[in-house]
């Protein structure tokens, strides 16, 4: 049977320091080795000093994702050489004496099937390599300590997943709940990386350190497995190693035989005591933590009649559920619900999009109350959407300036509709025996106003003038 479990990394966002010293968390604003200080760069005789707030933001993961939170917290230094750590050893969580990282053991659902959560575990960051230069001779690596000492959530499953694409939709769900909390900003670039560990049956388990994106770990896994089989056909024998994945092949690459816990020296961090959690704090956590995705959908749908796939989608993303509450009226909810569904999330689908959008909720409200009053089509809406995202301007500016309004007019229309009248005699006959055909004289109409005639307006005066009921 093939087993995968992974280890998640999280940075945590919204923070404003590392976590031990006072270095901004947010390195990407700072130049080249500009947001270091003697403690996260561990110069001797600096002492660390425990953020709160990260404390607790790692404590809404573990109780978002059902992890049982111990009464108190400890760190350990995980101790190995690399050039990014620059004190040597990582300021990491363990579980050697009892429950005493951030989170214990809990679960998430993945349609029906249970995934485990070992732990959650609150560590900090390293550095960044960065490689220059082309060929081997003269390629040189630069260190950047930026991120150095930043906070990072790792999330440990038990290797409960047997497929590639479970590993996918898991790391889908948790990236929606991550972002929910308002904890983590998952469509940041290396916001999120993880190993993924892959056994086949019963053998040894191989780790794949380090993967950038979801789309990349899955085909490592897929890839991965596929190696194994390969090699258990043959007799084989597969090793216990660190492998990584080279993202030009598109194969994974040895890089060491893997460690045992004893070569990391664990040791008890004797600069950091223990830390009590008050339960008084993590009940105040519980009644902060947003409301979660599944009970927004159920909201949607029983509240407002949305419909369930659309209501999945909705609550499933933080950037639109946001702008459906802040928009939303109970009158207006499904048309929002559809402007953001089918016709907002074609046109913002990157984030690069999404900061660039000129959007606000007061331009949905609008929007959706003009399609309901009838002042605009459901068509030309998409037109307005479009100019809206791009311009900021406001909707009554957008709809004069394109000339995206109905013509609601009635004397308009109705010289419109005798024009039509005297060019479809054959259908206004049939109309008369058959009122059902109507709506070919309708579309007629549409198709003279480009769709903008106000479609009710446009049925009574068309049953007036031909004088039907
Ligand atoms: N037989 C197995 N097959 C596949 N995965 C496994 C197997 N046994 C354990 N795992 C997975 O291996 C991972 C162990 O992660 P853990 O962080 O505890 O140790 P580690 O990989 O040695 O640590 P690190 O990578 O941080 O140095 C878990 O995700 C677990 O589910
Ligand atoms: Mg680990
Ligand atoms: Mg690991």
């Amino acid at each position: 049977m093939t087993m995968i479990g992974l280890e998640i990394h999280c940075q945590l966002t919204n923070l404003q320091s590392k976590l031990f010293c006072s270095c901004k968390a947010n390195y990407r604003e700072f130049e080249i080795n500009e947001n270091i200080c003697p403690i996260c760069m561990g110069l001797p005789g600096s002492l660390p000093r425990l953020n709160k707030e990260a404390v607790k933001k790692a404590t809404i993961i573990a109780m978002a994702l059902n992890c049982s939170t111990p009464e108190k917290i400890a760190f350990f230094r995980k101790n190995y050489f690399y050039p990014d750590l620059p004190k040597n050893f990582q300021i990491t969580q363990l579980n050697i004496y009892g429950d005493t990282s951030v989170g214990g053991s809990g679960s998430i659902m993945i349609g029906d099937k249970k995934i485990r959560i070992t732990r959650i575990q609150l560590e900090e960051d390293p550095g960044r390599l960065i490689y220059e230069g082309s060929s081997s001779k003269n390629q040189i690596t630069l260190v950047d300590y930026n991120r150095a000492g930043t906070p990072l959530v790792e999330i440990v499953t038990e290797p409960d997943f047997e497929t590639p694409k479970e590993v996918r939709d898991f790391l889908n769900i948790l990236s929606d709940i991550l972002e929910n909390l308002g904890v983590a900003d998952p469509s940041l670039e290396g916001a999120m990386r993880a190993d993924a560990n892959v056994s086949i049956k019963g053998g040894k388990k191989v780790e794949i350190k380090n993967i950038g994106s979801f789309h990349d770990l899955e085909k490592a896994v897929h890839f991965e497995i596929t190696r194994q089989e390969s090699l258990s056909s043959r007799d084989i024998p597969i090793m216990q190693e660190t492998r990584h994945w080279d993202d030009r092949r598109k194969i994974t690459v040895s890089s060491r035989s893997k460690e045992e816990e004893l070569d990391y020296r664990y040791f008890l961090e004797g600069d950091i005591p223990w830390v009590k959690i008050d339960p008084q704090i993590q009940q105040q956590l519980k009644l902060e933590m947003p409301e979660s995705i599944s009970s927004k959908k159920e909201r949607y749908v029983s509240k407002y009649n949305i419909p369930a796939q659309v209501a999945d989608v909705l609550s499933s993303d933080k950037f639109y559920s946001d702008l459906f509450e802040k928009s939303h009226t109970e009158k207006t909810a499904k048309e929002i619900a559809n402007i953001i569904t089918t016709d907002l999330m074609g046109l913002v689908d990157t984030r690069e999009k999404r900061e660039s959008s000129k959007l606000t909720a007061t331009h949905l409200k609008e929007l959706a109350e003009s399609i309901q009053s009838g002042q605009i089509s459901r068509n030309s809406s998409k037109n307005a959407l479009y100019e809206i995202v791009k311009t900021g301007k406001e909707l009554s500016v957008i709809i004069s300036e394109l000339d995206l309004g109905n013509v609601s007019d009635a004397s308009e229309l109705t010289d419109i509709i005798k024009q039509i009248i005297s060019e479809e005699s054959q259908a206004v006959e049939q109309a008369k025996s058959n009122p059902q055909t109507i709506n070919y004289l309708v579309g007629k109409v549409m198709q003279k106003t480009k769709g903008k005639a106000d479609p009710t307006l446009t049925l009574n005066l068309l049953k007036k003038e031909i004088g039907i009921q």
